[in-house]
């Protein structure tokens, strides 16, 4: 397998195939993507120069608007038999493919519908694709065996594969991807001009609603605009929701409330819809929480008491307290370390609530 673009999603694929034993050689344009994928165990770095032969397949996971030319430059290299993306819109690198004259018999192209609002290798996750849909989108002349490797890499990434016709993929991942990417930015940026007393108020009901507005905005202005139109339809249907809300909250009476209160029951049933995840469920770690004092030290001290108990630290977040000296630090654990590494922790006089 080769991976072109050992970013996010391309680390993340590469990791998930190395955990079945594939054979995975990488590229990036950025040398210190690359290096930091190698170093992940991601594979290899694809040499340079004539490759062994045609791997079975070619991952393209590069920026939308660079999808088609990356697939006619590896078309070019013959660097595999059958080829794939996983960018997020799917009809607009189809036609620039067609456009440049790329064989669309070997390319199959997909969207894997997992990420992070995190980019670059370092946030790669090998479990990342667990349960998760893949859409494939071959085009009408896709030779058969194409469509058996791309399935087969979905399916060994932990996916379950969807064919789905490239417009009408675009249509739906408007409304159930990229319309709620500006709509969690919308809210996100009223808090540019938020004072310390609301961000210090602030609880954990914003910070899902604005997850993803963390994201790297230069991938997302090439995935929205690559998908305008059907995202500016749902993003109407949005603000017209919105603004119907706004002037009957103004209003003031128990009848507009009522109203108001139509839309918070439609929200209720419309999150009602969204179906569980398929297949496998991705690996669920236990978090420990501690209050830790802001000094120099402290973590290295809390990850020392962790490696003491044989507790493995999975991921770390610290939760700061603004204008306070102390902050929340959050340790995922397999779920079965957590009450070893809290009782440590309690022991050596740290507080872990709960
Ligand atoms: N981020 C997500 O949550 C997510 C989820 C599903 C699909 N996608 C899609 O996956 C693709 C990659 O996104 P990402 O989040 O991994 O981005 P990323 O920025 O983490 O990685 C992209 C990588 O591609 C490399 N690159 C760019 N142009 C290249 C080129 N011409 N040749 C070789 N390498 C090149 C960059 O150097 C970078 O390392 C995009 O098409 C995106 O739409 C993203
Ligand atoms: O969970 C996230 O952070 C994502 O951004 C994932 C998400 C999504 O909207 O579900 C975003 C864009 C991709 O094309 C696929 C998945």
């Amino acid at each position: 397998m080769v991976v072109v673009g050992t970013g996010l999603i391309g680390t993340s694929i590469a990791l998930a195939l190395r955990g079945h034993g594939v054979e995975v050689l990488l590229t990036d344009r950025d040398q210190a993507a690359l290096a930091m994928a190698v170093e992940l165990g991601a594979g290899t770095a694809l040499p340079d120069g004539a490759a062994a032969g045609p791997a079975d397949l070619a991952v393209l996971a590069v920026p939308p608007a660079a999808v088609a030319v990356t697939l006619l430059d590896a078309q070019k290299r013959g660097l595999a038999t059958a080829y794939t993306d996983v960018a997020s819109v799917k009809a607009l690198p189809l036609a620039q493919a067609a456009e440049l004259g790329c064989d669309l018999s070997s390319y199959v192209a997909g969207h894997p519908l997992a990420g992070r609002e995190r980019s670059g290798p370092a946030a790669a996750r090998g479990d990342l694709f667990l349960g998760r849909p893949w859409a494939l989108c071959p085009a009408p002349g896709a030779a058969p065996d194409a469509v058996a490797a791309v399935t087969a890499l979905a399916e060994t990434c932990g996916a379950q594969p969807v064919t789905v016709d490239a417009a009408e993929h675009d249509r739906a991942v408007a409304l159930v991807s990229h319309a709620p990417h500006v709509v969690s930015a919308a809210v996100a940026a009223r808090l540019t001009g938020a004072d310390d007393t609301a961000l210090g108020l602030a609880g954990q009901g914003v910070r899902d609603v604005t997850r993803i507005a963390a994201s790297d905005p230069r991938l997302w202005i090439g995935i929205l605009s690559a998908n305008a139109a059907p995202v500016a339809d749902v993003l109407e249907a949005v603000a017209t929701d919105l603004a119907v809300a706004a002037s009957l909250l103004r209003d003031g009476s128990e009848g507009a409330a009522a109203h108001v209160a139509d839309l918070l029951l439609r929200g209720n049933a419309g999150r009602a819809r969204i179906p569980g995840k398929h297949g496998a469920a991705q690996k669920a770690y236990a978090t420990v929480t501690v209050v830790i004092p802001d000094r120099p030290g402290e973590l290295a001290m809390i990850f020392q008491a962790a490696g003491i108990a044989g507790v493995n630290i999975e991921d770390v977040t610290i939760e700061h307290s603004p204008g306070r000296p102390v902050g929340a630090l959050e340790l995922a654990v397999a779920p079965e370390a957590a009450e070893t590494l809290a009782a440590e922790l309690r022991a050596r006089g740290w507080s872990v609530p709960g």
